[in-house]
């Protein structure tokens, strides 16, 4: 069996971890290719992973990830190229739609980052698109979906054992966010995870959202909402409420509780090894989503790999990344009104047939 040709779109903080990821964590996959808005960036990055692969072939007898890995200039020219057989999207989600296009003409399967597009009429023509190609190519990075306790309590949550899920708490905390990170990021960029983690984990449409915004913490810019906690309301009448705060100072957490008629289960408590020295007592903290997320990326884009080879999708898909868009484009409704905004979501039986 041949390795399957990776090309990565966007490599900054996203697209260099799951470039280095394919090269050094993911097997079945080799990565040919890297292209970014920023040539320097992607030159710089392609050669720092061809000297390591170079480096695992050698220690490897040569036989995988030997290839170097070429920059191409253009983007559209990376989804195109007859060696890329499957592609990473992690260009910011202003580039995802054409990119995505793009991927669609060409037969390309595509991993593409979280948002899927900017807003839900976007996200909508790429549903339908991928709908008229007539097979599932694309997969959005909703890696929590792959994280082994968000998997283990949606596999309790679905046992039944706990009761009917009523309400999910979560929290979403980043230690900072850049200046150029504005409110309606934070519920675009940060927050549609936790849209996604609601739908997934009650199986059912968020139909109405209110976001609140309390005072915002003095330490970010003008203007800045942040933090800001939401409502969701399901079709099912559950609920699930999230704070995001993107400028916590202290360092990521991301936690869920779910309560149910029988009990409760709560993820995201981990605090590495706990001590008690030098009349302290406590544990540490990741700095950001790349070390708490890890095992969940790394089996994201295993599992990827594994079912672009079948030519399947596993996991999240693009009628999933369209409806948290709608999500977003009501939450953003509700962030300049504060007022609660109803979801509008194309049926999907009419879009998908
Ligand atoms: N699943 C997750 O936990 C995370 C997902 N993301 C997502 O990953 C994507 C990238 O985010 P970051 O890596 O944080 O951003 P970044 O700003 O660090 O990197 C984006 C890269 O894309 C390049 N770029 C800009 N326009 C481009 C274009 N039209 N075509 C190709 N490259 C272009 C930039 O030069 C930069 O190198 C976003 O969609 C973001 O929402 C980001 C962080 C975590
Ligand atoms: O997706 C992500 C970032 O884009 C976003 O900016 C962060 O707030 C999230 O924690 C991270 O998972």
């Amino acid at each position: 069996m041949t390795d399957l040709r990776v090309g990565v779109v966007g490599v900054g903080v996203m697209g260099a971890d799951h470039a280095e990821r394919v090269v050094r964590k993911t097997s079945g996959a080799r990565l040919v290719a890297v292209a970014d808005a920023d040539a320097g960036r992607a030159e710089a990055l392609a050669g720092r992973l061809s000297e390591r692969s170079a480096s695992t072939a050698r220690h490897s007898g040569g036989t995988t990830h030997a290839e170097t890995v070429r920059v191409v200039e253009d983007p559209m020219d990376l989804i195109a190229a007859d060696d890329v057989d499957a592609v990473i999207l992690a260009s910011p989600g202003f580039a995802h739609a054409e990119q995505l296009f793009a991927c669609l003409e060409h037969g390309k399967p595509v991993l593409c980052e979280k948002p899927l597009t900017m807003d839900a009429a976007s996200a909508l023509r790429v549903v339908e698109a991928e709908h008229k190609l007539g097979r599932q190519v694309i997969q959005v990075g909703f890696m929590r979906r792959f994280d082994p306790e968000y998997a283990a309590l949606k596999q309790l949550l679905d046992s039944g054992d706990l009761g009917r899920t009523l309400l999910l708490h979560n929290v979403h905390r980043n230690k900072s966010a850049p200046p150029t990170f504005r409110s309606e990021m934070i519920v675009r960029d940060s927050m549609v995870h936790e849209v996604d983690v609601a739908r997934w984990l009650f199986g059912e449409e968020i139909t109405r959202i209110t976001v609140h915004t309390p005072t915002p913490t003095s330490l970010v810019g003008d203007g800045v909402l942040d933090p800001q906690l939401a409502v969701f309301e399901l079709a099912n009448g559950a609920m699930a409420d999230v704070e995001v705060f993107v400028n916590f100072q202290v360092g990521y957490e991301v936690r869920c509780e779910a309560v149910a008629e029988r009990g409760s289960a709560t993820i995201g408590l981990g605090s590495g090894v706990f001590t008690r020295a030098g009349e302290q007592w406590g544990g540490t903290m990741p700095a950001d989503f790349r070390v708490r997320f890890e095992q969940a990326y790394d089996i994201e884009v295993q599992r990827w790999v594994d079912a672009t080879v079948r030519g399947e999708i596993d996991g999240p898909s693009a009628w999933d990344g369209y409806a948290a868009a709608a999500v977003c484009e009501a939450g953003l409704e509700s962030l300049s009104t504060g007022k609660p905004v109803d979801v509008a979501l194309a049926d999907r039986s009419e879009v998908l047939g």
